[in-house]
């Protein structure tokens, strides 16, 4: 039964690969079955130093261990208080603005109090003080296309009279800015398909599977149940921090050895989501430089077997970006999204960093909305983008 299962999903890995790259999955989906090497990642090892629960790394190494959903998530991770739903929601943004406006305090002093200053005893908006106001949004990592589109919109209002009292300057532009970080874009919806399947893409180091661990959080608050997949089979670490993860929150983990061709650990994963019938599949992937043409092909690769395997999905390619990257971000963005579509954004570490402001020049140019903000290391550290609250932090 086991044979005839690999050789019909070899079979239709093969079919999903060959028609664009030539290549057959088989040659580079290679599944090790020997032991890992020093220094690899080792599941028997792992599950010695307790990384790994019981009962997984059992069966065959060409599929995938599901980490049972053992985990207790009120133990470790406070269920919020206020509960799932709308109502929880609103309640929780609410509770949550002056702690938003805390992690952006540096974003904000780079910005905001310029302005303020700015602005200070001054009796009239005129060209010098609109010039000084491009400076200042150019060096708060805005970009030039950005800043000349909000200063558009101020100089109108300006032309038109209808902007007169430099004291509200702060005021429009915080309304410029919120209305150009709302992207026209369909709404996040897990409940859209199911399962509703999220493949997370971004450069080395940029908070992937952190991001996974705590969206995986949320859509448990909300009723939703996910099933986590450890697609960087790169960096071993990644998988044991993921399984980690899912422990922490209850979730279950699909994972292969380290080494393993990140395409097969999808497959697999879509096969274990369908036979297990869960709400929601979300794939962490290795980092990749998005300069780096062969690691690119490998996510292409990736996304034309889920593709296969699920016609439909994925449903959301969240591409993870680092506040503190600054206008790297931007040529990140750029690269991702033109090589495997990109449907929103997730800006993580704003907590601690001046260059917030980078999230307007990506949605400015990208036309990518924002799903998601990282402020912390915590499970509760993401949050959905509201960008008039975000505006509204940093402005
Ligand atoms: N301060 C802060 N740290 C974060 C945030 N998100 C992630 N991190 C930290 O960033 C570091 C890298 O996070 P990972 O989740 O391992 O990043 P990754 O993108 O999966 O890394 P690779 O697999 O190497 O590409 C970890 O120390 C995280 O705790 C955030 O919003 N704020």
């Amino acid at each position: 039964m086991i044979t005839w299962f690999k050789r019909k999903r070899r079979a239709e890995m093969d079919e999903a690969c060959s028609e664009s790259d030539g290549r057959a999955a088989g040659e580079d989906a290679v599944l090790p079955e020997t032991a890992a090497a020093p220094g690899e990642y080792d599941p028997g090892a792992a599950k010695d130093a307790g990384v790994l629960p019981r009962g997984s790394g059992s069966r065959s190494d060409a599929f995938p261990d599901v980490v049972p959903d053992d985990g207790d998530p009120e133990k470790e991770v406070p269920v919020a208080e206020e509960g799932a739903g709308e109502r929880g929601e609103l309640l929780r943004r609410g509770h949550f603005f002056p702690k938003l406006r805390e992690r952006l305090q540096k974003t904000r002093e780079r910005l905001a109090d310029r302005v303020d200053r700015l602005v200070l005893g001054k009796k009239h908006i005129d060209d010098e003080l609109l010039e000084e106001l491009e400076e200042i949004l150019i060096t708060s990592d805005l970009g030039v296309s950005a800043t000349r589109f909000l200063l558009e919109q101020v100089s109108e209002r300006v032309r038109r009279n209808e902007l007169k009292d430099p004291a509200r300057l702060q005021e429009e532009l915080r309304s410029a800015v919120a209305r150009l970080l709302q992207v026209p874009a369909p709404p996040w919806d897990p409940a859209a398909a199911r399962p509703f399947v999220i493949l997370v893409v971004g450069v080395n180091g940029v908070g992937k599977t952190t991001t996974i661990g705590k969206l995986a959080h949320r859509l448990k608050g909300d009723g939703f149940q996910p099933l986590l997949v450890a697609g960087d089979t790169f960096r071993a670490a990644a998988i044991e921090q993921l399984v980690l993860w899912g422990e922490r929150i209850g979730a279950p983990v699909v994972r292969q050895k380290h080494g393993a061709d990140p395409s097969a650990v999808a497959f697999d994963a879509l096969e274990a989501a369908t036979s297990r019938d869960v709400d929601v599949v979300i794939l962490d992937t290795a980092g990749r430089m998005h300069t780096k043409v062969n690691l690119m092909e490998e996510i292409k690769k990736v996304h034309r077997v889920i593709q296969k395997k699920m016609p439909g999905a994925p449903h959301e390619i969240l591409l993870v970006l680092d506040a503190t990257t600054g206008q790297n971000a931007l040529s990140q963005a750029r690269l991702f999204k033109d090589t495997v579509g990109v449907t929103g954004l997730v800006l993580t570490k704003l907590d601690g960093t001046a260059k917030g402001g980078v999230i307007v020049p990506v949605c400015h140019e990208l036309q990518l909305p924002v799903r998601f903000i990282g402020v912390g290391e915590k499970v509760e550290d993401l949050r959905p983008f509201d960008p008039g609250e975000f505006a509204r932090a940093i402005v």
